[in-house]
């Protein structure tokens, strides 16, 4: 019997015509709104994978609701909204799609240090509300970054990539916090691996690039902030679980921190009304890490050859539960 894919977003074709070829069918969920889990169970009973691209919920109750699921596929490398226990314990397998993304996830990083850097999307802001009025010598200055320090928090793939930009572009000195050795950055690029405060106290930009766990949830608090220097700037582009948006509000209204630039953050959307969009020194953007054509087509091909190796029986491309074969 031909297996059944379902796939929780419009994806890049390429997926699809990998999956046709291999005589698999597939359902794509085309509305313009994220599926819940209660809505998904009932529907899942007739398929043997699923391709996971949004913020779903697989839960152990999802996981084993659905009888015939051999694989949890996500067009991501990020997978903390998956119970990999339950996966592992139920046998399912479980994909991601990592480094295809890292160069364009460093990218946004890179692009958010800028614009905050020089208050770019808040002079955007200015001109659109008709406040362009003359040039003011003292007015609008922002940061340079050539030769500050760069605290990477979580440097691994995305966190090199973002290493070896800003090195490159501005000569910034590397310094990072892991909880293992990251050898290739620091035979490479020079990165010094300190303590979580020693970073925090010599960082002109903090930029966290650590996966959400139980052990970075929202491990950038209040008490945190208050380490960094009133000069650095904050980026996130992780997952928005890992600040405190209250405590990141305060210290940039009370200037314990001097900006930050956030493609995630918690919820997803970000409410219109959040006070963090009316900040001169905060650059938000809407969780487009990974969102360029080549990045999507290299995601989504990974995602369907994942889904495909499964049912072939074969190891997957990428695995955070390997398939059992
Ligand atoms: N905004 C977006 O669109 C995107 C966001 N992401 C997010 O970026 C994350 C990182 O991706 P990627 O770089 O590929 O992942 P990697 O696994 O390559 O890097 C993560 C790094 O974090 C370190 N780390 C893990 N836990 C801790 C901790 N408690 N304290 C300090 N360091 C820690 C790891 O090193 P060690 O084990 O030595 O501690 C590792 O080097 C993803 O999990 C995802 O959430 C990814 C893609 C796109
Ligand atoms: O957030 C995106 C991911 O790939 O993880």
């Amino acid at each position: 019997m031909r297996k059944r894919v379902y796939i929780t977003r419009t994806v890049p074709e390429v997926a699809l015509e990998l999956l046709k070829a291999h005589q698999i069918d597939y359902t794509v969920w085309t509305e313009k709104r994220h599926q819940t889990e209660e809505e998904l169970i009932p529907v899942m009973k007739d398929y043997d994978g699923i391709i996971v691209s949004g913020p779903l919920q697989v839960s152990r109750q999802f996981l084993e609701s659905c009888p015939d699921l051999r694989i949890v596929s996500m067009m991501s490398v990020g997978y903390d909204n998956v119970d990999i226990e339950a996966a592992k314990e139920l046998g399912i397998a479980v994909g991601n799609t990592p480094g295809v993304l890292s160069g364009a996830t460093a990218d946004t990083a890179f692009l958010l240090l800028l614009a905050v850097s020089r208050k770019a999307f808040h002079m955007h802001k200015e001109i659109i509300r008709g406040n362009w009025k003359f040039w003011d010598p003292t007015a609008n200055l922002g940061l340079e970054l050539k030769g500050k320090t760069l605290g990477i928090v979580g440097l691994g793939r995305i966190g090199f990539e973002l290493a070896q930009r800003c090195a490159g572009a501005y000569g910034m000195k590397i310094i990072y916090h892991n909880r293992g050795v990251n050898e290739e950055a620091e035979k490479e690029l020079g990165a010094v691996r300190v303590s979580f405060d020693e970073l925090l106290q010599q960082s002109d930009v903090v930029s966290v690039h650590t996966a959400l766990t139980p052990e970075t949830e929202g491990m950038f608090n209040k008490e945190v902030f208050s380490k960094m220097k009133p000069t650095a700037i904050f980026i996130n582009t992780a997952r928005g679980g890992v600040h405190n948006e209250p405590d990141l509000i305060a210290a940039l209204q009370n200037g314990t921190i001097w900006g930050a630039g956030l493609d995630v953050t918690n919820p997803e959307p970000m409410a219109a009304d959040n006070p963090l969009l009316n900040m001169p020194n905060v650059a938000v953007l809407p969780h487009i890490g990974s969102a360029t054509i080549d990045t999507r087509n290299a995601m989504a091909a990974i995602a369907a050859k994942n889904v495909i190796r499964t049912f072939e029986g074969k190891t997957l491309e990428h695995a955070v539960v390997e398939n059992r074969v």
